[in-house]
């Protein structure tokens, strides 16, 4: 990994083989990691059981980088098989690690899926994929991935993104920006707390089209009880149906975003944990081999149970026809 300066919080070898024993009992019971009430409550107990060295590094983000590094898990690149072609060919590849990641973000609140998303999977494989290589998606490579929120088009998106990586030979970089970290001038916040765009679903989500209301308008960023936080992605913003001063700070916003932006080389078994109210994360562009040696992530998302960092007037957007799936009941 180069993080520079990031934290990096160390999970212990007795950690490691505690999260792994309760992964590879569930897998063995289940032999999918693909979720079903069943499982999901296994999941729960099990990450009930786990021991306070690990529910410690899963406490929440606690500093202005808005993120962290697990380490000390290990992917190993035999046991891990091919980086799958696509993620629709993923299936159960590794699936091991998706229930140690699964038992990770129950520690640290509650999973979701889409059900319009890697047909409703609680852990998504991000890996390059023929045909999608100029995407705004995790498929693509040749492009940059621009800065974004995850899921920002809806109201019920994760507080937390992780990411783990099963492989990454050629050193390819998460990017990862922290509105914490930005200089602003206090119109251009004042400007850009106003509801003036929409954000629209993207490129992963099937079916978005059949929503019932004209698109919201929402923010970009928002002053919480814990400071500033943002919704951002410029990718799926309508910029040009906003006013010239609205565009000028967002385009500020913007480059300010770009300058304190960090870049993560993930390596083998490491965990990015990204607070996505406060960072938005992005990929550096990269060319895709296609021979069962590319690049491989596993992503979970995950909802704080109590967190007060949205505005309410998100509770009354429709989400775009779109449901998030609690992994388990609140
Ligand atoms: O590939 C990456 O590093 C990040 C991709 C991404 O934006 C995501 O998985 O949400
Ligand atoms: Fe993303």
């Amino acid at each position: 990994m180069s993080t520079g300066a990031l934290p990096v919080r160390p999970l212990d070898a007795a950690s490691v083989h505690e999260l792994r024993r309760a992964a590879e009992r569930i897998l063995a019971e289940f032999r999918t990691s693909a979720a079903s009430p069943a499982l999901l409550e296994r999941v729960a107990g099990a990450a009930k059981a786990l021991g306070p060295a690990i529910r410690h590094q899963c406490r929440p983000v606690d500093t202005d980088d808005g993120l962290y590094v697990l380490r000390g898990l290990t992917a190993d690149d035999a046991e891990a098989g091919p980086t799958p072609a696509s993620w629709a060919t993923a299936g159960d590849s590794a699936a091991v690690h998706d229930i140690e990641l699964l038992l990770l973000a129950t520690v640290m609140g509650n999973p979701i899926a889409w059900e319009g998303q890697q047909e409703g999977r609680f852990v998504h494989n991000i890996v390059p994929a023929t045909g999608h290589e100029q995407e705004q998606t995790g498929a693509s490579s040749s492009v940059l991935l621009s800065p974004h929120t995850e899921d920002a088009f809806h109201p019920g998106r994760a507080h937390l993104l992780m990411l783990g990586c099963m492989r990454n030979r050629d050193n390819i970089a998460t990017t990862a920006a922290s509105v914490r970290k930005v200089r602003l001038g206090d119109a251009d916040i004042a400007e850009l707390c106003r509801p003036v765009l929409p954000i629209l679903p993207d490129d992963a989500y099937t079916k978005t089209q059949c929503f019932g209301g004209p698109p919201p308008s929402v923010p970009t960023l928002w002053q919480s009880e814990d400071g500033l936080t943002l919704r951002f992605d410029p990718a799926y913003t309508p910029l040009e149906q906003a006013a010239s001063a609205y565009r000028a700070a967002y385009a500020r916003l913007e480059a300010e975003l770009a300058r304190v932006s960090v870049v993560v080389s993930l390596s083998p078994g490491e965990v990015l944990v990204v607070d996505n109210d406060l960072v938005v994360h992005g990929r550096v562009p990269f060319k895709a081999r296609y021979d069962g040696t590319d690049r491989w992530l596993k992503r979970a998302s995950v909802r704080v149970p109590g967190r007060r960092t949205r505005p309410a007037a998100e509770a009354i957007e429709h989400g775009y026809g779109q449901t998030a799936v609690e992994a388990h009941g609140v």
